[in-house]
């Protein structure tokens, strides 16, 4: 018999597998194995595709550190952080770049100058400069961009992903479609609803990749260009500070304007105080303390880190955010700029809130800082207190928290004035302490109030000194903190009372 005769007896013979013949169970399992090779292809196929799916839609904690390759372009012979700092920018031109005043590095620039900044098609961005840790190492003596993308102005245009969300993998947002907000929202349901403020509703919200967000919709009657919307929404959100709520990104689809801000999960001071988280007890005197430095920090970054200057121009405590560990973040930074003052709801909004806004702004409209710092000394004097700036409820000498501060210090009182329901009492020393740089943030006069870094370093300063030391403590508090606090108390209502703040926080009794 010939080889081939005895290999096809072979392959005809039967099997014990349901009695099949060799031939069959060989075709079988060789038609098996292709089938396995292409399903093993295909589930690599797609899982590679959608692994690209989400890097693109949402990285937010996966942006390529590339900053490394940023060129910052010269013009005229300077560098551009050169030029913006010879320049004295108004006090807060969002249509200007932010500038680190310490490294001159730049923070950010507006999408204005862009070629493209027209194209809803394109996602331009800008890059930041985070004051801790940042990773920007910009060659400033570069002769040209690095990247082919960017503008001469250290613009960054993101090539177009039609279809999918923009994202701009250099800079700090992302340009959600609000289609990506309906489902982050659930359609923007009710039971989402976080708050409502002057400015819109601010739903809670998850991202695809599981971010929670705080998205702000808005109202969408101020009919602000959207070009106008994007360059400044874009160069606020490059402000970055750990006790500044950071934006994440917006969305501006036909009439829509929404902010996507992070999410922070602790409620915020005025419902710790006076709200819906007391059933959550009360804040600890050093949880108050830690909130309010932490806004204080925020406060003196946007006021002298970063050029031009930001004006809050609403602080109270509900625009004070906490997270689980008691930080403050401050919240609604540079939206009255942001939505246009020329707007009539918008007026009111500028003027801030009544009991916290300074005098010389709520008689005058004048804006400076001060405004700020005056605002914060009576949220200092709300945390210490746990009393409303304005409270009808009271009488008529303790409807102004001010007035009725200056009155309690002035009649050597301030001991009574710590909020009641504190389980355990600061320290007078720490009292001192608060009640000093709060009663000289809210100085009528604009010009002796403290600047934000000063009333940093205060509220840090280890101790407030005893008496015994007062001769050391003109050199350990510099003058400038002590005497226009002297002054302050003159000048106010103090003096009226019979008595100033300083003789108190020194540790005088009345003879
Ligand atoms: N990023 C966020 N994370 C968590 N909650 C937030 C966030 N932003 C705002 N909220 C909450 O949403 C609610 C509404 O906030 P919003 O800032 O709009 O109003 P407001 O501060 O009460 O008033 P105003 O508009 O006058 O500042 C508040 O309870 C606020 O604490």
């Amino acid at each position: 018999m010939s080889t081939s005769d005895s290999l096809n007896t072979e392959l005809l013979k039967k099997t014990p597998v349901f009695g099949l013949r060799v031939w069959v169970l060989i075709g079988l399992g060789v038609g098996l194995l292709i089938v396995l090779i292409l399903l093993i292809l295909s589930i690599w196929m797609t899982s590679q595709r959608k692994m690209r799916r989400t890097f693109d839609k949402f990285p937010l904690s996966q942006i390529p550190n590339v900053s490394k390759e940023i060129t910052v372009d010269r013009v005229g012979g300077h560098s551009l952080a050169q030029s913006f700092h010879e320049r004295e920018g108004p006090i807060y031109s969002l249509n200007d770049k932010f500038i680190d005043k310490d490294s001159g590095k730049m923070l950010a620039h507006s999408m204005s100058k862009s070629s493209d900044a027209d194209n809803m098609s394109q996602c331009s961005s800008i890059y930041h400069n985070d004051r801790a840790g940042s990773s920007y190492s910009g060659d400033e003596g570069s002769s040209g961009p690095k990247m082919k993308q960017y503008s001469s102005y250290g613009l960054v245009s993101a090539s177009p992903l039609v279809g999918l969300p923009e994202f701009s993998h250099l800079g700090w947002g992302h340009w959600f479609t609000l289609r990506d907000l309906e489902y982050a929202t659930n359609r923007f349901s009710k039971e989402n609803v976080l708050g409502e403020g002057g400015y819109g509703v601010v739903y809670r919200g998850h991202l695809i990749n599981g971010t929670q967000v705080a998205v702000k919709k808005l109202l969408n009657n101020l009919g602000q260009a959207e070009k106008e919307f994007r360059v400044e929404v874009e160069a606020i959100g490059h402000v970055r500070h750990k006790n500044l709520v950071r934006l994440l990104g917006y969305c501006v689809e036909g009439t829509h304007r929404m902010l996507v801000y992070e999410y922070v999960n602790n409620g915020n001071l005025e419902q710790w105080l006076h709200g819906a988280m007391r059933q959550h007890g009360v804040l600890t005197w050093e949880n108050r303390m830690k909130v309010i430095l932490g806004t204080a920090k925020a406060l003196a970054y946007l006021h002298e880190a970063i050029e031009p200057k930001v004006v809050h121009r609403d602080i109270k405590s509900s625009n004070i955010l906490i997270d689980d560990e008691y930080n403050g973040k401050v919240s609604d930074f540079g939206l009255a700029k942001l939505l246009g003052s020329g707007k009539s709801h918008v007026t009111t909004r500028v003027m801030g809130t009544f009991g916290y806004v300074a005098p010389e702004y709520a008689n005058t409209g004048l804006l400076n800082e001060k405004s700020d710092v005056y605002s914060f000394g009576v949220l200092l004097l709300e945390a210490v207190t746990g009393r409303d700036p304005v409270d009808y409820g009271r009488p008529a000498n303790e409807v102004n928290l001010v007035e009725w501060l200056k009155m309690m210090v002035g009649d050597r009182r301030a001991e009574e004035v710590v909020d009641p329901a504190l389980e355990v009492r600061p320290s007078t020393r720490a009292l001192k302490r608060a009640l000093l740089v709060a009663l000289r943030c809210v100085d009528p006069n604009a010009d002796k109030r403290p600047k934000m870094g000063q009333v940093v370093r205060m509220l840090e300063a280890e101790e407030v000194p005893h008496r015994e030391d007062r001769r050391h403590r003109r050199s350990h508090m510099s003058s400038m903190e002590i005497e226009p606090l002297r002054e302050s108390a003159n000048s106010s209502d103090m003096e009226n009372n019979g008595g100033t703040s300083e003789g108190w926080l020194a540790g005088r009794s009345r003879a």
